[in-house]
């Protein structure tokens, strides 16, 4: 037996349903013309993602975040360790049908009309036509295209947020259980940003567990359960934004007047700086300026206490000495 089947995911929930299920994956590119050069890739990574959550792999470019997501897919073979796609090994043929994925830079064929590339990809999964019929323009409709367009124009007329679109419906022909979304967000408007956010969350509403690969760490923050960051190969920090970041409704206070006294069951950490009061906000905010009204003391400033995860993410590279993309 594999020795790196024996080492278990670093973060295994015992009472969720794993998806994913990756034991010291480990990727080395053999590059240059004599095929002799050695470029590590990707470094013992171990990780799990659960039934129905939405998990973000996030990383500077050249982290290794497309070779992990080619693995999952059965598309880049790893040099060592080992990956589980819904209980089956990476690859299995019965796995791909219950899997989408979404390149970082699809192709379409562009002569096509959308509707004619979404039948294209429907007949490759060999799905009936009487269930195309009616899965298309659920499809269409699902990612905010127009029924008529999306019969007429042919997919060279596209912008790039539309083309996303067309990518995300043929994703999802097949009803699958698992999305993999390789940067869907590149290249987008704030707009088409936005669209494809409320996408990815209306796929997790339906229960879908959806993979999603990014660099745009305010997208990753506002649509992910958990995430882990890549860098350089290295997989670490996996956990939920509230695990790595802490909760997001506790805030850093700053008040005038009042006295500690009174403050002290609203206020934790309480310090006079300047005679005004700074602490860490235990209740609710809207309560606590009611609470100050009545004892004639003024708010001075409400901030969330939690770092942005950018701020988090900058943080953990400079750490390890990561100042630049590869
Ligand atoms: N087929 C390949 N042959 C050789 N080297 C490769 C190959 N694919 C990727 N690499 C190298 O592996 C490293 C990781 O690349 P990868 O595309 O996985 O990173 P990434 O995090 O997805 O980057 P980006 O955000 O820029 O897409 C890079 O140094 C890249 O040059």
């Amino acid at each position: 037996m594999n020795s790196a089947t024996e080492v278990k995911p670093q973060d295994t929930k015992d009472e969720l349903m794993p998806v994913v299920q990756t034991w010291n994956l480990s990727k080395v590119y053999h590059t240059g013309f004599w095929m002799n050069q050695k470029l590590r890739s990707l470094n013992d990574c171990s990780f799990s993602v659960y039934k129905g959550e939405t998990f973000g792999l996030l990383g500077p470019n050249g982290a290794g975040k497309t070779t992990l997501l080619k693995m999952l897919l059965g598309i880049v073979r790893p040099s060592t360790g080992r990956a589980v796609l819904l209980g089956y090994p990476v690859g299995n043929l019965s796995v791909k049908q219950k899997i989408g994925y979404l390149p970082e830079n699809a192709y379409y064929y562009d002569y096509l009309t959308a509707w004619e590339f979404l039948e294209f990809v429907a007949g490759l999964f060999q799905i009936p036509k009487s269930v195309q019929k009616r899965r298309i323009p659920e499809l269409i409709d699902l990612v905010g295209l127009a029924q008529k367009t999306a019969k007429k124009k042919q997919l060279r007329r596209y912008s790039k947020g539309m083309l996303q679109r067309v990518g995300m419906a043929q994703a999802l022909i097949n009803d699958p259980e698992v999305v993999f979304f390789d940067e869907p967000m590149s290249g987008l408007d704030p707009l088409g940003r936005y669209q494809v956010r409320e996408i990815v969350l209306s796929l997790k509403e339906q229960g879908k567990t959806i993979f999603f690969n990014s660099h745009v760490l305010t997208d990753i923050e506002k649509i992910c359960d958990r995430i882990a960051i890549l860098a350089r190969g290295d997989l670490f920090c996996v956990g939920s934004l509230e695990e790595i970041l802490g909760r997001s409704d506790v805030y850093q206070v700053i008040v005038q007047g009042g006295t500690k006294e009174a403050l002290e069951p609203w206020v934790s950490g309480i310090k006079e700086i300047e005679h005004t009061w700074h602490g860490q906000l235990t209740g609710n905010p809207h309560d606590f300026i009611e609470f100050l009204s009545t004892i004639d003391a003024q708010l001075l400033s409400l901030n969330r206490a939690r770092a942005s995860l950018e701020e988090y993410f900058v943080q953990q590279l400079r750490e390890r000495g990561i100042t630049s993309s590869q």
